[in-house]
Parts: C-alpha cells; sequence; structure tokens
C-alpha cells in the first residue's frame, strides 16, 4: 500500500489532534461519520473522547456493525483510550448494556485509575517504538487500563504500580493496536508511526 489513508473516526472526540499527528508521520488522513466514509479508508483511528457516547453515536449513525464487520477483515485500527475500550472484546466498569466495536481479545476496565486521580502523565518504557531507549511521555485521562490479555496480544507498555507489577496500557493484537493514553496530546509522534508502520505491513 503506498499511500494509504487514514480514517478518524470523527463522532467525538480528539480527532483534529490525531489528523495533526497523522500529518507528522506523512499519513494522510480523513475524517469518518458515515459508513460510506468508512468503506473508503485503509485503516482508522478511533479517538480518545467519551466511550459511551461514541458507543451511543456510532449505533445512531449506523457505523456499528459496518465497524465490526471491517474490523473483521483485516481493517488496521488503533485506539486511544476511550477508543482502547470501543475495541475491546470486554469492558469492566461500562454503563448498563454498553457494547463495544470489538476485535480485540483484552478486558478493559473504564476509568480504571480511580476518580482522585482524573488525570496524570508518566514515562514509558515502550520498546516497540523507535529509540526504544527513549521513554515515552504519556497523558493520562480518565483512563482505562487492561485487565486481562488473551493469547494473541501483545503487551506494549505498563505504566509502573506501588506493588512494582505495573498496569498494561499499550497492546497490539496483529492490525490493531490500543493505549490507554493520548499521545496526540503530546508532541511525539511515535505511536503514530509505529500505527502507520502496521497500516503498511498490512
Ligand atoms: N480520555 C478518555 O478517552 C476517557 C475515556 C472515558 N473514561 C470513557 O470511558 O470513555
Amino acid at each position: 500500500m503506498s499511500q494509504p489513508v487514514v480514517g478518524v473516526l470523527a463522532l467525538q472526540g480528539d480527532v483534529r489532534e490525531h489528523q495533526r499527528m497523522l500529518a507528522e508521520v506523512g499519513a494522510a488522513s480523513t475524517p469518518v461519520r458515515t459508513p460510506d466514509e468508512l468503506d473508503a479508508v485503509d485503516a482508522l483511528v478511533l479517538p480518545g473522547g467519551e466511550s459511551t457516547t461514541m458507543w451511543r453515536l456510532a449505533r445512531t449513525f449506523g457505523l456499528l456493525e459496518p465497524l465490526r464487520q471491517r474490523v473483521a477483515g483485516g481493517l488496521p485500527v488503533y485506539g486511544s483510550c476511550a477508543g482502547m475500550i470501543l475495541l475491546a472484546d470486554r469492558i469492566e466498569g461500562g454503563v448498563a448494556g454498553q457494547e463495544t466495536v470489538g476485535g480485540m481479545d483484552i478486558t478493559v476496565r473504564r476509568n480504571a485509575f480511580g476518580r482522585q486521580v482524573d488525570s496524570f502523565e508518566a514515562d514509558l518504557d515502550f520498546p516497540a517504538l523507535s529509540e526504544p531507549e527513549r521513554p515515552l511521555h504519556a497523558v493520562f485521562i480518565r483512563a482505562p487500563w487492561v485487565e486481562k490479555v488473551g493469547d494473541g496480544v501483545d503487551v506494549l507498555a505498563r505504566v509502573a504500580t506501588a506493588d512494582g507489577t505495573g498496569n498494561i496500557v499499550a497492546v497490539r493484537q496483529g492490525r490493531l493496536l490500543a493505549t490507554s493514553f493520548h499521545p496526540e496530546l503530546t508532541a511525539d509522534a511515535r505511536v503514530h508511526a509505529l500505527f502507520l508502520d502496521i497500516v503498511k505491513e498490512a
């Protein structure tokens, strides 16, 4: 694929910030709000925002089933924060009846870091990125974490916890990539560069 076009789901959330990051790593991008627009893209970013709102809007716009079909068909997708929740096969702490797009064999806990810590920043060890020795500065906003991963899922990064085990905050399963945090709110484009590599491999 020479010139892939990356869609950014534009129902709600930080769409423009992702488009800016994609431009920085040399990828063309376009907002996606309709099934036709989804059909036209080679890859997709599910931005951060509010997963319950995005789920309801995706249903209203008739996008939920088309999204599931494209993921099942091998579409490369990167989900950040609420986008990670949308990619998860299972969620904990969702609202009643909350559905996801799914595709990743992970269990994600919403608002996992607790109300007292609405947002925080941390430097992560993220060896799958370019310049692997340079930590990634990560911004977490009412973030989920990954509670359980299936066999086919690679854990890419954890955030340190007091007991030293670390909570999983970045995962990859085939062409699906997800982070609990928001790289689009920093100046470091390496996560988007990793996603573009996955898109080009596809
Ligand atoms: N920054 C975010 O994307 C927050 C995610 C939000 N807590 C949710 O459940 O969707």
